[in-house]
């Protein structure tokens, strides 16, 4: 039996905020620092070692995956860092609070954005500072691949062939794994791994900084999952 741990990123700025984020590369908060920390004690409290990490591009998920090993004096393992890893991108509600947005739209309007795997949120264009080809870090991603918004069966979309091809091969070799990331692109993992219906995953919200654990049989299917606490 093989364990998987995901955790999403403690507390960022923005989420102290209450804005909507994506693939803005907000900071964590000093209680977000706190959680990953926190996280990396719980961790090492209950045994778990880690033999590679992976995460996405943004500090965020970086930061607390970095906090979470320097606790578990596991810092030296490898960590491989992908845009596939990221959070949502949130189009046109980036850098908006979300408070205010459901004044002007109304709550079900924005629930259904935030919740609905199927539904995008307004996309913005490529004049737009927050269109992520302005960015070094992308210089890789095909034009295709570039988001101007994205709803989270797109996220799940371009989340698999990095699930497939480097965490899958790690998982068969026996190592033991860890995956640092955001809300809904764990979201849209945690879909896939256990087949849930896009009923379920709307009522799905992963907690900050919080391990979700993932026991798996031989053919690395979820046997059962649980928080550490
Ligand atoms: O703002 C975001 O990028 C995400 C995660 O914080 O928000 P939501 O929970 O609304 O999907």
């Amino acid at each position: 039996m093989q364990k998987l741990v995901l955790i999403r990123h403690g507390e960022s700025i923005w989420n102290k905020e209450n804005r909507f984020t994506g693939w803005t590369d907000v900071d964590l908060s000093e209680e977000g620092v706190r959680q990953a920390h926190q996280a990396g004690q719980l961790l090492k409290k209950h045994g778990f070692t880690f033999d590679i990490g992976f995460t996405s591009v943004l500090k965020r998920s970086i930061k607390t995956l970095h906090f979470v090993l320097e606790e578990m004096d596991q810092l030296w393992i490898p960590v491989k860092k992908s845009w596939r890893l990221n959070e949502r991108f949130y189009g046109a509600l980036q850098g908006l609070n979300k408070a205010e947005i459901v004044q002007q739209y109304g709550e079900e309007q924005v629930h259904q954005w935030r919740r609905d795997p199927h539904a995008h949120p307004p996309a913005i264009t490529e004049n737009d500072e927050r269109f992520p080809g302005h960015y070094l870090r992308y210089n890789d991603l095909t034009y295709r691949e570039l988001p101007l918004t994205e709803n989270l069966s797109e996220t799940m979309t371009r989340a698999l062939p990095f699930w497939h091809e480097s965490i899958i091969p790690a998982l068969k070799q026996n190592q033991k794994v860890i995956i640092s990331a955001h809300g809904n692109s764990l979201r849209a993992l945690v879909q896939y791994i256990e087949n849930l219906s896009d009923e379920q995953v709307t009522q799905l919200d992963i907690p900050t900084a919080t391990p979700w654990v993932y026991e798996l049989d031989d053919r690395l299917n979820s046997i059962r999952h649980y928080y550490l606490d």
